[in-house]
């Protein structure tokens, strides 16, 4: 199976948008309409997600969009700070805000007591947190929501990467969701391929970039 290195995909992302045509809002909305796919809505109703404030974060918002509009019970919850989101990211909170759906911005010890609550009753978590944009080692109010997710979760699920994992060594930066389920997007990134301990079941799903993008790309990237 080809594995691929963050670098690769962000490229693959960014030649797909800008050379081929495909809005990259098409593209997260491919993404979470594969989550969606992956997820048995007969048996799971009450879901909490967690969204960072990048496209990772812009996933999960446009997945809490599809759960409510399969009438599941979605508690959304956003850690990071919400004048960095981005362009997609901001797109998905706009439609979700006109939707009148409540969110709940986690800065402290309030809103993690709260998020704790959500955990412990639900029968899906899904991390979208973050995704091929990790950089650096998890600290602060991420560790403490991430350590929550892993404490008080039964059934996790992994948008893209499992958040905290690193996609192209498999290494655990700081902490990572451990993971029951990872679903990524296009093609397996290297790092996943490391750590089975922290994705759990891995499915890869496409998101609507043709062929030809994988192969310029892998030929200019040899
Ligand atoms: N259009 C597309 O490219 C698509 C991308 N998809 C999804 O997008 C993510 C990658 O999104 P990106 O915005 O590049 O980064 P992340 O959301 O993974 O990270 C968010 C943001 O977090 C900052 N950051 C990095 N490390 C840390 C840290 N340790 N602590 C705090 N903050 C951190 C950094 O600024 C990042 O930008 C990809 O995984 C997909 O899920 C779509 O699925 C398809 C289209
Ligand atoms: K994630």
């Amino acid at each position: 199976m080809l594995a691929i290195s963050c670098e690769e995909m962000k490229a693959m992302d960014f030649y797909a948008i800008e050379k081929i045509g495909i809005p990259s809002i098409v593209l997260m909305e491919n993404a979470a309409l594969r989550v969606i796919d992956n997820i048995d809505l007969d048996r799971m109703n009450s879901i909490t997600l967690i969204c960072g404030v990048g496209n990772n974060g812009g996933d999960g918002l446009a997945i809490a969009r599809h759960l409510i509009i399969n009438r599941k019970n979605v508690d959304l919850f956003i850690v990071g700070n919400l004048d960095k989101g981005t362009k997609d990211f901001n797109i998905n909170l706009n439609i979700l805000k006109n939707m009148e759906l409540k969110f709940i911005h986690i800065t402290g010890e309030k809103e993690l007591e709260i998020l704790k609550k959500s955990l412990v009753k639900n029968d899906l978590t899904i991390d979208s947190i973050f995704g091929i944009g990790l950089t650096r080692d998890v600290e602060d109010i991420y560790k403490d929501v991430i350590s929550l997710i892993n404490h008080y979760s039964n059934n996790i699920l992994s948008v893209d990467i499992p958040s905290g994992l690193d996609g192209d060594t498999g290494e655990i930066l700081g902490i990572s969701v451990k993971s029951n389920k990872t679903i990524t997007f296009h093609l397996i990134k290297k790092g996943l391929l490391e750590s089975k301990e922290y994705t759990g079941e891995i499915i890869v799903e496409p998101i609507g970039i043709p062929e030809k993008v994988t192969k310029v790309i892998l030929e200019r990237m040899e």
